[in-house]
C-alpha cells in the first residue's frame, strides 16, 4: 500500500529524488520556491511523467494505470487550480465522484460538510472568495474517497480557523488508514501537525524524517539560507527568526 518515487529525475526540475509514503501518515513537503515540490507532486499523482526514475503505487507503475483507475486511488489538489466551468459548488465537489461514474450523495454531501460549504452549495464557483474557492476544490478531491490525498498548498489561502479545521480532517483521514501528502511553506504548521517532512532544495530530497529533525534549525539555515530557532513545546512550536 505504498506510493512511491524511485530516483526521478526531470529536466531542471528533479534530480534522482527517491521516497516512499506509507498510508497512515501526513508527509509535508517543504522547500524554497521552485526547488520542486510541486512537480514532485504531480509525478507522484501521475499527471506528470518524469524523464528517468518510476513512480509506483502497491509496486506498479503510475503510467501502467488507466486515468480513471488511477483517479480513484489518488486525489490531487493542484496549485491554484481554476474551474472549467462556473457550476455551483456542490455540482463541482460531485464532479469528484467521476472516477467512480456515480455521484453518489453521501460523500459529496461529507466533503460539503468537512470543508464547512454546506450553506454555499449552491452558490456559483465565480461568486466565492479565494479562500472558499480553495475549500470546494478541496472538498471535489474528498468527495472521491482516494485512499491517497496529495495537495499543493491546500492551507495557503484558509484563515486561522478553517486552516485548522482542514489539520483536523486530513489527521482523521490519515488516521482512518489514507495516505496524505500536502505541499507547505509554513514551517510551523509542517512542524507542528505532520509525521514526516520531506525538505527539497534545488530538486533534490535534502532531508526525509521526522519534522523535528527535518525542520532543524540547522537545515533551515542551510536550504532556506535564515537562521530561526523553534520555541515552545512539541506540537505548538513557533518559529524565531533572527
Ligand atoms: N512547466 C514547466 N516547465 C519547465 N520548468 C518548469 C515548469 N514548471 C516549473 N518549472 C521549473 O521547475 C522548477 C521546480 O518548480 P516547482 O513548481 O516544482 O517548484 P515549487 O517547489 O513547487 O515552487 P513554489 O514554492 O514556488 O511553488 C522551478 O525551477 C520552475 O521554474
Amino acid at each position: 500500500m505504498t506510493l512511491s518515487a524511485d530516483a526521478i529525475s526531470l529536466a531542471n526540475r528533479l534530480d534522482a529524488v527517491s521516497a516512499s509514503f506509507g498510508p497512515g501518515q501526513i508527509t509535508a513537503i517543504c522547500g524554497p520556491n521552485g526547488a520542486g515540490k510541486s512537480t514532485l507532486l504531480s509525478i507522484l499523482s501521475g499527471l506528470l511523467q518524469p524523464d528517468c526514475g518510476l513512480a509506483t503505487l502497491h509496486g506498479k507503475a503510475l503510467s501502467e494505470f488507466s486515468s480513471g483507475a488511477r483517479a480513484q486511488h489518488i486525489g490531487y489538489l493542484p496549485q491554484n487550480g481554476e474551474a472549467a466551468w462556473d457550476v455551483a459548488v456542490r455540482n463541482l465537489v460531485a464532479l469528484g465522484r467521476m472516477p467512480h461514474g456515480d455521484s453518489a450523495a453521501g460523500p459529496v454531501e461529507a466533503a460539503l460538510k468537512a470543508l464547512d460549504l454546506e450553506v454555499l452549495a449552491a452558490r456559483p464557483i465565480s461568486e466565492l472568495s479565494g479562500g472558499e474557492k480553495a475549500r470546494a476544490f478541496l472538498a471535489r478531491v474528498l468527495a472521491g474517497e482516494p485512499e491517497w490525498i496529495l495537495a499543493d498548498e491546500p492551507l495557503a489561502a484558509l484563515d486561522l480557523a478553517h486552516q485548522l479545521a482542514l489539520i483536523g480532517h486530513l489527521k482523521r483521514e490519515a488516521q482512518s488508514g489514507k495516505g496524505v501528502i500536502i505541499v507547505l511553506h509554513d514551517l510551523a504548521l509542517a512542524m507542528n501537525h505532520a509525521d514526516r517532512v520531506v525538505v527539497l532544495d534545488q530538486g533534490q530530497a535534502v532531508a526525509d524524517d521526522v519534522p523535528e529533525k527535518a525542520l532543524a534549525g540547522e537545515v533551515i539555515q542551510r536550504v532556506w539560507g535564515v537562521t530561526a530557532e523553534w520555541i515552545g513545546s512539541e506540537g505548538h512550536r513557533a518559529l524565531v527568526t533572527r
